[in-house]
């Protein structure tokens, strides 16, 4: 694999992109960092293909700029070696082969046949290289995607939901390829609606919900954020108990004349010691650990286009901007 000179990195400012009275993306605006895995997460509907239909130049922004490594993809005079995209719905003839097609590909961009045999292997599809692309599962369609977004050894991918039809060992596949591209110093962009699926490979995360930016942040501080792990405890002298468990970043919660707290912050096992030590009685110590799923769900609820029902418990959400904030 070739080593990759210089910063790459995808710069969306203002991004707007409005169909009719639709307005499909909302003033966007994200960094996608080199060397990394960022993950693009948001409800069906949100803005995501169309964004990376912008990135790539196949839909045109009605505001704002997105740029690659500086770029508009269109000033770009060999863009298969700079940015290398899958995207939903994307057209292959389906009388050729997987061979044919990543042949003619190559062969409009003066790229040489031994890399599509190499690509060919990578992606595992030399058992059906020869078969006719009409004739392929939808997995085996998206090694072919994922193959053809490589051809031209881009620092950039694109790739939106690449796990869709892929099975068991395909999504583990994906997910070494990912980490490894990124490895290799190239920025690896990747959508998906799917909180769990991402945040196994994602370093970064940049939300969205009905074409807004909700988070622009990693994992753990969106776990953190949501509350982070609380443990419940309750006792006979809720008082003393908080005044021995204060101090800095620590918080703790609890209904007056309740016997329960809520304490962030600490460990239950920090927690019991300390309660021991000042001879408070506990009646219960439970660890609560904030799922990334929830924490997924609570950010974006406001902005799912096509909700099955009300989740009262669930606050409004905010814009968290941390680690490499955009703005
Ligand atoms: N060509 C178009 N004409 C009109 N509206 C469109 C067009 N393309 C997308 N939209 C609308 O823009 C919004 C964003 O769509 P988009 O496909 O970008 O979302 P998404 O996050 O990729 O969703 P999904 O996960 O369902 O693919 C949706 O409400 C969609 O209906």
């Amino acid at each position: 694999m070739v080593c990759i000179k210089g910063e790459s990195m995808i710069e969306a400012q203002q991004l707007t992109k409005r169909y009719g009275e639709k307005t499909a993306v909302d003033r966007l605006g994200f960094t996608v960092k080199a060397g990394a895995v960022t993950g693009f997460l948001g409800p069906n509907g949100a803005g995501k293909s169309t964004t990376m239909r912008m990135i790539v130049g196949l839909d045109a922004p009605t505001g704002g700029s997105v740029r690659v490594n500086g770029r508009r993809y269109a000033e770009f005079p060999a863009p298969l070696q700079e940015v290398g995209a899958l995207l939903e719905a994307k057209s292959v003839h389906p009388g050729r082969s997987a061979y044919a097609h990543l042949m003619a590909q190559a062969y409009t961009h003066g790229i040489p046949r031994r890399r599509v045999e190499e690509l060919i292997e990578m992606t595992g599809l030399t058992s059906v290289a020869k078969k006719r692309v009409g004739a392929f599962s939808l997995g085996m369609g998206q090694r072919l995607g994922i193959a053809s977004a490589l051809l031209g050894d881009p620092a950039t991918i694109i790739l939106d939901e690449p796990v869709n039809g892929l099975d068991p060992e395909g999504v583990l596949w994906i997910r070494t390829l990912l980490t490894d591209l990124a490895a290799e110093g190239r920025t690896v962009f990747v959508s998906s609606h799917l909180m769990s699926e991402v945040a196994l490979v994602a370093d970064h995360l940049v939300v969205i919900g009905r074409g807004r930016l909700l988070a622009d942040t990693t994992v753990q501080d969106l776990v953190r954020q949501s509350g982070g792990e609380t443990v419940k405890v309750a006792s006979d002298d809720p008082a003393r108990l908080r005044e021995i468990l204060s101090g800095t970043d620590i918080e703790i919660t609890g209904r007056p004349g309740s016997e329960e707290l809520q304490v962030t912050g600490l460990s239950a096992r920090v927690i019991g010691r300390k309660a021991a030590d000042a001879g408070i009685a506990l009646f219960e110590l439970t660890p609560h650990s904030v799922s990334l799923e929830h924490a997924f769900m609570d950010l974006t609820s406001d902005a799912v286009e096509y909700q099955g029902g009300a989740s009262p418990g669930r606050h409004a959400a905010g814009t968290i901007e941390n680690v490499g904030s955009a703005s």
